[in-house]
């Protein structure tokens, strides 16, 4: 090593891990700005050939980690790229090269003004520049240049850029493994250091205006409501509220009626606001009271409105709420069956914080709410969404003892979580309303009144058109007199019921469901509450000697939820299995008819257990392929869905669209049921349509997606559009059951797999692919070209 390449231990990036968060990677002590204050552009010094140490999570080599395509599926592999490998100092293993951007600003505008040409501040395969740019190397001092080709890698460089100027950056040293790195490890590592980061809320004094922001329904106060039941809640939001209106703040704290009935609710859809979840009393740390910081209290997990405080010596102490993931984009919030989702994620990401808050946050809610909301804004107050508390409560325990905590804390959290799914289930799911006594299934049908106020707002105007011309009003004074109760249209009120049912369900919107939810005993809820029993009984039985007492001081055992259980199994065959067409439909209990809609709903039987082996076996050899696509499961079928037309638009929940929580359940409950290999094809199909939009789209990662699209699965425009699709240079947050999705899609997948999806080798290449070497004893391809042999039918989620 010649004196020019000696390592110099005082430049921070030499050191530095080029996949650190960009806390670290753009923090102060990798700012060339600062650590070369006197001289504008760095002079006179190299950077070392010496490799950085990286210890990927993923086996990746680096063949795999360049590729280019177009949008006609062409794929350029990182040989095809006219780079000349040069003998230089700058000639290091590819990957390792390091750039120096002495103008952020200049860099981003140059990059925006060539590579961005339809202007929508992102770099995709629809832009038509040269896809090009030179960045002089950091060794070189700027002289030595070299071309960042590609959609992907100059995506990454505005991405990169972004985030520095962000941080306050006007220089930086970047590496070449930033721009070129596998897209798969990229994503996943994003998703792991960065996106769950940022849809992560916590109520702290200081960010509640932040917190309860919401883009739905703009009103000129931020409110807060809480229930009446919490004093010490109470006390923390009105000094929070006084010490915002110090400040100017628009905040406003509202204490809810000990009953809240749907004309409440109502009544407040014009002053919306977030409603208040679990918080833990921590130590006040203040300048004059060092030591309080030190005075950790064990409250965490407390519902501190029920927790008996130690009179003696107290400390100042104030509160702060338990964390909780967002979806994203419009919807920041707690949501119901979404925070389910996430929360796998977040346990294969270690972060059981997370999800551990999200399962108390769900106790708090039926406790103080009566059950789990749609999500947390007072306009969701009457509803719920698909219920998975049991499955989610138990993961998180077992996290927790697999990582080693305290495991008598562990078990008085799984208690308090299964008395609260116990009062969940009968007060919500298994009695009026949403009970069917006759063939003892559940059907969604919230409370409430009038329309939903948090939709997008034309979405009911072709609804409501022929009632306001028939009134001769206008549709702004028809929605007006309705909601009010001035007039009376009992079709409306039929609808609206529905409607709400429709959101309930989490499948808001859909054909499968128009007119007729809240009279469906629907094969989503009936295999959850399957589930529940099930879930309830065993770890009475396995956890708790048999013996659980419920909220009312009930003694619980297992026997009696086994019973459930089997009965509900019995009905699900009875009233929603189609023996002839192979597939579970949904019940109408007006009707007693099946539907006969072809919906993705039908495998969450198989997730639940609720299948009999014989019913899985039919699913799966003569109805799946109804379902899956190009990128994986459908919603439904387009037969299904039937004709889309000006005056019966596209709904998001119907063909062709394609919703991670459909692919996961499907996933574990095919794999649940012996059929890994089918659910590792079903996993590289999501996986791939996930990487390749996130590749030519700008790293994007979205709600949902075109699943029959090869081009850009991630264009949604029914409903409210996709979300995800909305930002500037960078995505920060993903969408949450979608990173989630991934997260647990990689768990399936072979390293091969992963190797083909890092080149997004479509799934018909690779399964073909995959078929030739189904003899070679390396590679143990699986029918469907995935996985491992011995994964079949025993992934672990
Ligand atoms: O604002 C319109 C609807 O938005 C929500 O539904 C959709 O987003 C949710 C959050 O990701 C998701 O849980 C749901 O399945 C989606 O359809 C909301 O849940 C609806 O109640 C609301 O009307
Ligand atoms: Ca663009």
């Amino acid at each position: 090593m010649t004196a020019k390449h000696s390592r110099n231990l005082s430049m921070g990036s030499d050191d530095m891990d080029p996949f650190s968060t960009p806390e670290v990677y753009y923090g102060a002590k990798t700012d060339p700005s600062k650590q070369f204050r006197n001289s504008k552009v760095i002079r006179g010094r190299t950077f070392s050939g010496t490799l950085p140490r990286i210890t990927p999570a993923w086996n990746f080599s680096a063949d795999d980690s360049i590729m280019e395509k177009d949008s006609s599926h062409r794929e350029f592999h990182k040989s095809d790229y006219p780079i000349k490998r040069r003998s230089s100092e700058d000639d290091m293993a590819y990957g390792s090269r390091r750039f120096l951007i002495s103008d952020i600003d200049g860099t981003l505008e140059t990059l925006l003004k060539n590579e961005d040409t339809d202007q929508n501040h992102q770099i995709t395969i629809e832009d038509t520049g040269p896809k090009v740019l030179k960045l002089g190397t950091a060794n070189s001092n700027g002289y030595n240049q070299y071309a960042i080709r590609g959609t992907y890698m100059l995506s990454n460089l505005l991405q990169e850029l972004t985030i520095a100027k962000r941080m306050g950056r006007n220089q930086m040293i970047l590496d070449e493994a930033r721009l070129n790195e596998n897209p798969v490890r990229r994503l996943k590592r994003l998703i792991s250091t960065q996106f769950w980061n940022n849809l992560t809320r916590r109520v702290s004094e200081d960010n509640i205006m932040e917190m309860a922001h919401d883009t739905k329904i703009p009103a000129e106060y931020t409110r807060v409501y809480v229930p009446p039941n919490c004093p010490d809640q109470i006390e923390f939001f009105r000094k929070v509220e006084k010490d915002a209106q110090k400040k100017g703040q628009k905040l406003k704290i509202e204490i809810l009626p000990h009953v809240i009935t749907p004309e409440y609710v109502k009544s407040i859809n014009d002053k919306p606001g977030l409603l208040a979840l679990a918080m833990e009393e921590v130590p006040v740390v203040d300048d004059d009271d060092s030591n309080n910081a030190s005075m950790l209290f064990n409250s965490k997990f407390i519902d501190v409105n029920e927790k008996h405080k130690n009179a003696s010596k107290k400390p100042k102490t104030t509160l702060r709420g338990l964390p909780y993931v967002v979806p994203g984009g419009r919807f920041n919030e707690l949501y119901g069956w979404d925070s389910y989702m996430i929360s796998l994620g977040c346990l294969i990401d270690n972060r059981v914080d997370l999800a551990q808050g999200m399962v108390e946050h769900f106790i708090f809610q039926i406790n103080h709410y009566g059950k789990i909301l749609n999500a947390n804004r007072s306009y969701y107050l009457c509803r719920s969404q698909p219920p998975f508390l049991t499955d989610m409560a138990i993961k998180v325990y077992n996290k927790l003892l697999e990582n080693g905590d305290n495991p008598g804390a562990a078990k008085e959290f799984l208690e308090r979580a299964m008395v609260a799914a116990i009062k969940e289930y009968k007060t919500v799911w298994t009695c009026e309303p949403r009970i069917d006594v006759t063939t003892g299934l559940s059907c969604y049908h919230p409370d409430g009144l009038g329309i939903p106020p948090e939709t997008e707002s034309t979405h009911f105007d072709a609804l409501l058109s022929p009632y306001a011309e028939k009134r001769g009003v206008s549709l702004t004074e028809f929605q007006k007199l309705y909601n009010d109760q001035k007039i009376s249209e009992p079709e409306l009120d039929e609808y609206f019921t529905n409607d709400r049912a429709v959101r309930e369900s989490g499948h808001d919107t859909s054909y499968r469901l128009d007119g007729c939810a809240a009279s469906l005993c629907t094969v989503d809820l009936n295999s959850l509450l399957y589930k529940y029993e099930v879930d309830i009984a065993e770890t009475i039985r396995d956890k708790f000697d048999d013996h659980i007492i419920n909220e009312l001081g009930e003694g619980e055992t297992s026997a009696v939820w086994l019973s459930r259980a089997a009965r509900r199994k019995d009905a699900m065959s009875k009233y929603l299995w189609n023996e002839e067409h192979a597939l579970f439909y949904d019940y109408n209990i007006k009707t007693h008819k099946q539907t006969k809609y072809e919906s993705a709903t039908a495998f969450w039987p198989l997730w639940s257990g609720a299948a009999t082996e014989y019913q899985a076996d039919c699913l799966v050899k003569k109805s799946l392929s109804k379902f899956e696509e190009l990128g994986g499961l459908v919603a439904g079928t387009e037969k299904s869905r039937g004709v889309i037309s000006l005056d019966r638009p596209n709904r998001q929940w119907d063909y062709p669209y394609g919703w991670a929580p459909q692919q996961i359940l499907a996933w574990v409950g095919l794999a649940k049921y012996g059929f890994g290999d089918v659910a590792r094809r079903l996993v590289y199909r999501w996986l791939y349509i996930m990487t390749k939009s996130f590749v030519d789209y700008n790293g994007i990662v979205v709600e949902k997606y075109d699943v029959t699209k090869p081009t850009d699965p991630h264009r949604v425009d029914a409903e409210y559009g996709n979300q995800g699709a909305d930002f500037k240079g960078v995505a920060t947050e993903g969408f949450g059951w979608v990173n989630a999705s991934f997260e647990l899609g990689l768990e399936f997948l072979s390293t091969r797999a992963i190797r083909a999806l890092g080149t997004i080798t479509p799934p018909d290449v690779f399964f073909a692919s995959s078929k030739k070497t189904q003899n070679n004893p390396v590679v143990h391809a699986v029918e469907g070209g995935i996985g491992r042999p011995q994964d079949q039918g025993i992934v672990s989620v």
